[in-house]
């Protein structure tokens, strides 16, 4: 069997009309442009898919049948350029900002804890005044 094409994920992104629809899913590239009329759930949805970049998660999220499943097969024209199979965070175009932020845990300074001691400490001060101190002093 000859090896798949590989289309770059710009590439791909090219193909999203009516007209000429790709769908990219788990790191296969499918041509739904003949099958967009015909698709149970739709065309508009296949056509926002393919816009969305990666279908994957749409596609897991509607539990496709397995006749579904083969159907793809005849709709498949390539792969994905840098997908690593197995992976679920390949089929993740956003894991490379996402795990940037991870990296950079929350530094708490000595004024986040400060402050909210200090405005307790305060709190309790007016308290004690106005329920003790100024009885008092009105005796
Ligand atoms: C090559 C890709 C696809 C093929 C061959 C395909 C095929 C099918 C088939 C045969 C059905 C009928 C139900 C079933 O047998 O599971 C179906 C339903 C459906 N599909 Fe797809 N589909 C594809 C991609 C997608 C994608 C990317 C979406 C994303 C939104 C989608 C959304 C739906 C929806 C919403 C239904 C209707 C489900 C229902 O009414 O219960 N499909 N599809």
């Amino acid at each position: 069997m000859e090896p798949l094409k590989s289309y770059s994920p710009s590439e791909i992104s090219l193909h999203t009309t009516k007209k000429d629809c790709w769908l990219s899913i788990h790191g296969k590239v499918y041509d739904v442009t003949n099958f967009l009329e015909d698709h149970p759930g739709g065309d508009d949805v296949l056509l926002h898919a393919s816009a969305s970049g990666d279908a994957s998660q749409a596609f897991d999220d509607v539990g496709h049948s397995s006749t579904a499943m083969s159907m793809m097969e005849s709709y498949l024209i390539g792969s994905v350029e840098g997908y690593a199979s197995g992976g679920s965070a390949a089929s993740r175009p956003i894991a490379g900002p996402r795990r940037l932020q991870e990296q950079q845990p929350p530094s708490y300074s000595f004024f986040d804890y400060f402050l909210p001691l200090l405005v307790l400490g305060i709190a309790t001060a007016a308290w004690y005044y106005l329920t003790f101190y100024s009885k008092a002093q009105a005796k």
